[in-house]
């Protein structure tokens, strides 16, 4: 299933190499990109330290939260999370830093499969898109090996630690999810293999853009994990399909945002769906948000939760499929929906 490498010039140096005023017409995009609500107060917010507390009303609170937030939202904030805020800002310094390397150097790093560890490029899978997408990015495996470029100097060293962290935060979740779901806490975590659990490390670059409205950062899909945990640099451009609406998601200073995934809508058998959203780009400012996907080990096979089944009032509404499979459907086409998904549920008749 390998992608031809076509190569397209990252939109950084093209904002960067001349004057834009307009956008080239293969980054022009049909979609409206306003959203409908511009408040987003009403998105859950989950506090961790209730989550990991040992007295169990606490616990309890926290997991009908889970509950809440996974069933109506997909999305929820989390804080108290115990991540510092000096890392996560160094994080995006540090990303910052990456994309700023001269365009030979990142060369180095662009990766031809879409499971190589180390994958820097720009759009989605510009093999298979008309309109390109507003967005440069790097993409690497950092679980369970860790990979990442040599370069800058420190980023690889601050990129470990901040993956060890939010990759415990995602288990603590997972853990909860699977309580929520009445299973027990391990559950999930056994039967998905979370040890030897996959997670993905993607920086996302969305420079300036001259016609904000013409052009797309990352067009609506949902995630190919099972949970995804994202930060940005306080820039606004995270966008929510909420009840047929798109709300533009502001995050609590310091919070994580919590997507739940495609893998999860499996697992749970329906109950919690994955999300569906965008990135918007903007005209005044770079835009860098960075995004861990948690999922099973590579060769995990996922399907229904084995509990949660019962073949009269609720069978299974998704077939098996292997995660490396499903990833590697994921990355090779174009980001769609939840297309992807669509093509491993089960049709009534
Ligand atoms: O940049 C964002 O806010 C969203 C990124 C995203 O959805 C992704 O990388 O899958
Ligand atoms: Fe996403």
């Amino acid at each position: 299933m390998t992608s031809p490498v076509v190569e397209v010039a990252s939109v950084k140096r093209l904002v960067e190499s001349s004057d834009v005023h307009f956008i080239p017409s293969n980054y022009v995009h049909s979609t409206t990109i306003n959203a409908d609500d511009h408040s987003s107060n009403s998105i859950p917010v989950l506090d961790f330290s209730l989550l990991i507390s040992n007295d169990p009303h606490q616990r309890a609170i926290a997991i009908h939260h889970l509950t809440q937030a996974c069933q109506d939202w997909g999305l929820f904030m989390v804080v108290n999370h115990g991540i510092p805020e000096s890392l996560m800002k160094a994080v995006i310094d540090g990303t910052c830093e990456f994309f700023n390397l001269p365009e030979e150097d990142k060369q180095e790093f662009a990766g031809k499969h879409v499971l190589d560890p180390i994958r820097c490029g720009t759009s989605f899978n510009t093999s298979k898109e008309n309109a390109f997408f507003w967005r440069d990015y790097l993409k690497v495996l950092v679980h369970p090996r860790f990979h990442f470029p040599y370069k800058p100097q420190g980023y690889s060293d601050i990129v470990w630690e901040y993956c060890e962290r939010s990759r415990q935060v995602a288990r603590k979740l997972l853990g909860g999810i699977s309580e929520s779901l009445g299973l027990e806490e391990s559950f999930l975590d056994k039967a998905l293999d979370l040890e030897l659990g996959l997670q993905t490390f993607v920086a996302n670059y969305y420079p300036r853009c001259p016609q904000p409205q013409l052009a797309m950062g990352l067009p609506a899909h949902s995630d190919q994990g099972l949970l995804t945990i994202l930060i940005n640099n306080q820039v606004e451009g995270l966008q929510l399909q909420h009840q047929g609406k798109w709300i533009q998601v502001n995050a609590l200073p310091n919070s994580l945002l919590v997507n739940t995934a495609d893998l999860l809508e499996i697992f749970s058998n329906g109950k919690y769906k994955s999300n569906v959203h965008r990135a918007v780009v903007n005209n005044k400012m770079t835009r860098i948000s960075i995004v861990t996907f948690h999922g099973p080990s590579l060769e995990t096979i996922v399907s229904p939760a084995s509990p949660l089944l019962d073949s009269d009032n609720s069978p299974a509404a998704y077939g098996p499929v292997k995660y490396r499979d499903y990833l590697e459907f994921h990355q090779s086409n174009q980001l769609d929906g939840k297309s992807c998904l669509e093509r491993i549920k089960i049709r009534k008749n």
